[in-house]
């Protein structure tokens, strides 16, 4: 007993952020008195001995923005800055910002150049007449992406704001862009960001911020409530919950081009309520057999228990799950390795390879100029993971640095396909499934597509399976006056919100004498006899006039492609008209590529018919978007 007491007590003390302490730091804190120094903007701000913390907050939706800002919490502790990486959901602004402070805000925008859901209470503040931010030191780094229309429009405004209320700049604005060069644009912005602050901050060193301990205690369960700060993902992770799923079965009349999956979740037995046409987050999972080989290279047991504990109570540092939890959960639920690699990555695999020098100088020759077509060829034709750049290495490592090294799983968004006052009780997604070929020939299947072809899987055996979802606000909504007529443009998996809308109207009509509006819809995919997913239930809903008139674009059933584009241009007259007397609301949901082209068309289609400039025809979108008579969903 007392063998095993003492066994169970030998716990693994493996730092998990390995900070250098450097020593110049706490030497130079030491021997500085207070002193004023300089901001760009040339006000004065005191240096107290005191730790300044900085704060760097947060405004994401699927988790990127919140790993810049724990990237650059690391970083900062590194260079011997108090940094805490900070929900914007969960600062109380008044008490935060109005005293001397550093903020460093890291802001993605959405929908149509929305703040994301967790900034949205923010932005708004910050638009309050007279705030008091004279003191507050800050900087912007917004996350956008080129293909939308408002490019980085959060991340600007904050910026805008932030000056106009009178906070202190203490470093430039940066913007990056995920349609292609995020990563370096914000490595870019970043170069001078932390010799910039030092020139204003005393920096203070910091140590490991938490340890992983062998536990011989019981694994907590995800649905209790969880005291304790976690990282982003990880919070959103533990306020979602488990749903059945009732089925899975194939959309598609062939998968020659590829496969959609329609996915059922019971959520009467949850108690979970939805709308129609909202967003459904799913939390995939790794699979069981790529845990159990990374388990073996790590030398570690599934089985084995590990409780997280914080080294410093002044840290704060989030936590990256909760515990006690075994390997095989904390492998399962939390550690993305077959995501997208990163630079930061690479960066931190050379700290740990560092004994290794040929692997060491490798990897950080990825990191530079002259490694840069090496790294994008890894990231775009071979999709290399974390985990194979740590095999094909053959570099030793531990959990607790795998940890520190994998992002967070970040939820995958879908639109629902059903109607809540149709079936309350079940709700419906499409996923169209993410596959890539490589170049070596082989293919890469996404997480959460293999995730769900492995649940489709369990359910043929028998198994009863859930998932771990939430439910998010859409800006798809059925207009307040039902009477009013819709054109829904949705090709590809774009068609799922407007099967909740199309089953709603069947309810609606059920009640109604007499037809008041039009449901019109535009469907495209490439082959009738394909990729045509919901066919049988669409004719179905044509041919009971559910659906009032219903085009369709094939692109290859024909020599020349055609579009969704191509059927609106040839009923541009038909659609002016209803445009300019305010009748319809336009929904369109699919591709960012369509979804701009259809916006350009219909600025086309203004300037045609009307005598508008261009200038005027923009105007008059932008007003539809604002009223609401144009809405999309794009990705
Ligand atoms: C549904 C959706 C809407 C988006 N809307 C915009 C937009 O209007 N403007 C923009 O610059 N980027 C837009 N983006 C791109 C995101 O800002 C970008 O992918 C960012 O890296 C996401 O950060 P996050 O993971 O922290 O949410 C949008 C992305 C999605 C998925």
């Amino acid at each position: 007993m007392e063998i095993q007491y003492l066994l169970a007590s030998i716990f693994l003390v493996v730092g998990i952020l390995i900070y250098s302490l450097k020593s110049k730091f706490e030497k130079s804190r030491q021997n500085q008195k207070p002193q004023e120094v300089k901001t760009d903007s040339g006000k004065k701000i005191n240096c107290q001995e005191q730790l300044i913390p900085i704060s760097i907050y947060f405004g994401t939706q699927q988790g990127t923005a919140a790993r810049f800002a724990k990237q650059l919490s690391e970083e900062g502790k590194e260079h011997g800055f108090l940094t805490t990486e900070v929900d914007l959901n969960e600062v109380e602004f008044d008490k935060e910002m109005t005293k001397g402070k550093f903020g460093i805000f890291c802001m993605a925008t959405h929908g149509e150049g929305d703040p994301t859901d967790n900034a949205k209470k923010f932005i708004s503040w910050l638009q309050e007449p007279q705030l008091s931010l004279k003191d507050f030191n800050f900087t912007v780094f917004g996350l956008g992406n080129r293909q939308y229309e408002h490019y980085n429009k959060i991340g600007k405004l904050t910026n805008n704001l932030l000056e106009k209320q009178n906070a202190i700049r203490c470093y430039k604005y940066g913007e990056g862009d995920a349609n292609s060069t995020l990563e370096d644009d914000f490595i870019d912005w970043k170069k001078d960001l932390w010799n910039v602050l030092k020139e204003l901050i005393h920096p203070t060193p910091q140590g490991s911020t938490f340890k992983l301990v062998k536990s011989n205690k019981e694994e907590i369960n995800f649905d209790q409530t969880l005291q304790g700060q976690f990282d982003f993902q990880t919070k959103q992770f533990l306020k979602a919950k488990y749903c059945q799923v009732v089925s899975i079965t194939q959309l598609r009349q062939n998968q020659q081009d590829g496969s959609t999956l329609q996915i059922i979740f019971d959520t009467g037995r949850e108690g979970i309520e939805y709308k129609t046409a909202m967003n459904l987050g799913v939390y995939p999972e790794n699979n069981d057999e790529q845990i159990l080989e990374i388990a073996n290279y790590l030398g570690e047991n599934l089985n084995t228990i590990y409780t997280l504990e914080q080294l410093e109570e002044t840290n704060k540092a989030k936590m990256p799950f909760p515990s006690p939890l075994s390997v095989k959960k904390i492998l399962k639920h939390f550690l993305d390795f077959n995501g997208q690699l990163m630079k930061n990555t690479l960066t931190k695999l050379a700290k740990i390879s560092s004994e290794d020098e040929k692997v060491r100088n490798y990897l950080l020759h990825l990191t530079t100029e002259e490694g840069k077509k090496e790294f994008q060829q890894m990231v775009d034709e071979q999709k290399t993971t974390i985990f194979q750049l740590i095999q094909r290495n053959n570099i030793k490592l531990n959990l607790a640095q795998f940890i520190e090294l994998c992002p967070r799983i970040s939820p995958r968004l879908f639109t629902i396909a059903s109607s809540n006052i149709k079936s309350p009780q079940q709700v419906e997604i499409a996923d169209s499934l993410l596959i890539d070929d490589l170049s070596d020939g082989t293919q890469k299947i996404g997480l959460c597509s293999q995730y769900f072809l492995n649940i489709q899987q369990r359910l043929l055996q028998g198994e009863s399976v859930k998932v771990r979802v939430d439910f998010r606000e859409s800006s798809f909504k059925l207009p307040d006056d039902p009477n009013k007529s819709i054109i829904m443009i949705g090709p590809g998996t774009g068609i799922a919100p407007f099967i909740g809308f199309l089953q709603e109207r069947e309810i609606f009509l059920q009640n109604q004498a007499q037809k008041q509006n039009e449901y019109i819809l535009y469907f495209g995919c490439k082959h009738e006899n394909g990729d045509f997913i919901y066919k049988d239930q669409l004719r179905e809903f044509q041919r009971r006039k559910i659906i009032d008139k219903f085009y369709t674009a094939f692109s290859r059933d024909q020599e020349k492609k055609i579009y969704v584009q191509d059927l609106l241009k040839h009923n541009s007259e038909e659609l002016f008209n209803q445009i300019i007397n305010d009748k319809v609301v336009i929904y369109i949901c699919g591709s960012t590529n369509m979804g701009n082209s259809v916006q350009h068309l219909i600025k086309e289609i203004l300037i045609k018919y009307s005598n508008w400039s261009e200038h005027e025809a923009e105007e008059r979108i932008q007003n539809m978007q604002k009223q609401k008579f144009l809405i999309k969903e794009l990705w």
